[in-house]
């Protein structure tokens, strides 16, 4: 069934690479520090799904804060401190960027046998993701070459297309493949990717459960829920 569509995007963290759980811990480190020296209530778990996953790095800083009752200026772009959204958004990537220079990072196997079958029939294929690091990420896993676009949150900023759950993202992608939604499939682990993907009237949103939650992702507007891409090659 999966084969009966014209184009595929693919969200990329938590959908093709396990970044997500880079960026989990990287967030977890960033709102310890953060809620400790503020003296407030430990940052927990769910904050990540609630406000964090799947949306551009500022937007789920300014989510999360709005969501504790907590305002703060969104700052300058190389802010450093916990004084602003940019600030602590930009210690977490710091974070982040310290570990995938470490470790790297290896896609999911499953996800890999997905992509060699639709290149086999030539399906054109994009990353829609909205972080900054796609490009490294992509490179780091050694996928750069499988992918005819890249919208990610470099592209998103330059180009002042609104994040997930905005499906503005997404519709670009469609877009740059030549693609008409209603005959393209988004592949999404998040709350917020798999609303932009139902937002935008793409033919089939298929949800990926990392973590989020079948519940949730269906809730969202996920027309499927798989807990590897290798289960839509059956
Ligand atoms: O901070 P970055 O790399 O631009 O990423 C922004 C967001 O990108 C999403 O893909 C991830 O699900 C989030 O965890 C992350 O916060």
């Amino acid at each position: 069934m999966i084969d009966r569509y014209d184009a595929y995007l693919f969200d990329l963290d938590g959908v093709i690479t396990p970044t997500v759980e880079l960026h989990k811990r990287a967030w977890q480190e960033t709102f310890d520090a953060f809620f400790a020296s503020r003296g407030e209530a430990p940052y927990e778990g769910r904050e990540y799904f609630a406000f964090l996953d799947g949306r551009p790095r500022f937007a789920g800083v300014e989510a999360l804060l709005t969501g504790r009752g907590v305002a703060l200026p969104q700052g300058a772009d190389l802010d450093e401190g916990f004084t602003s959204v940019r600030g602590v958004g930009n210690r977490k990537n710091a974070a982040f960027v310290e570990v995938l220079e470490r470790d790297g990072i290896a896609a999911y196997p499953g996800s890999v046998r997905l992509l060699d079958h639709l290149a086999e029939r030539g399906a054109p294929l994009a990353v829609v993701s909205s972080s900054r690091n796609a490009e490294p990420v992509l490179r780091a896993a050694g996928l750069t070459d499988r992918f005819r676009a890249v919208v990610d949150g470099v592209v998103a900023a330059r180009e002042g297309l609104p994040g997930k759950p905005a499906p503005d993202t997404f519709l670009r992608g469609a877009e740059l493949l030549g693609a008409d939604p209603a005959r393209t499939v988004v592949f999404e682990d998040a709350a917020s990717g798999v609303a932009a993907g139902r937002a935008g009237g793409f033919g089939l949103v298929v949800g990926v459960d990392r973590g989020a939650g079948r519940e949730a992702l269906l809730a969202g507007g996920a027309d499927i829920v798989v807990s590897d891409l290798e289960e839509l090659l059956g």
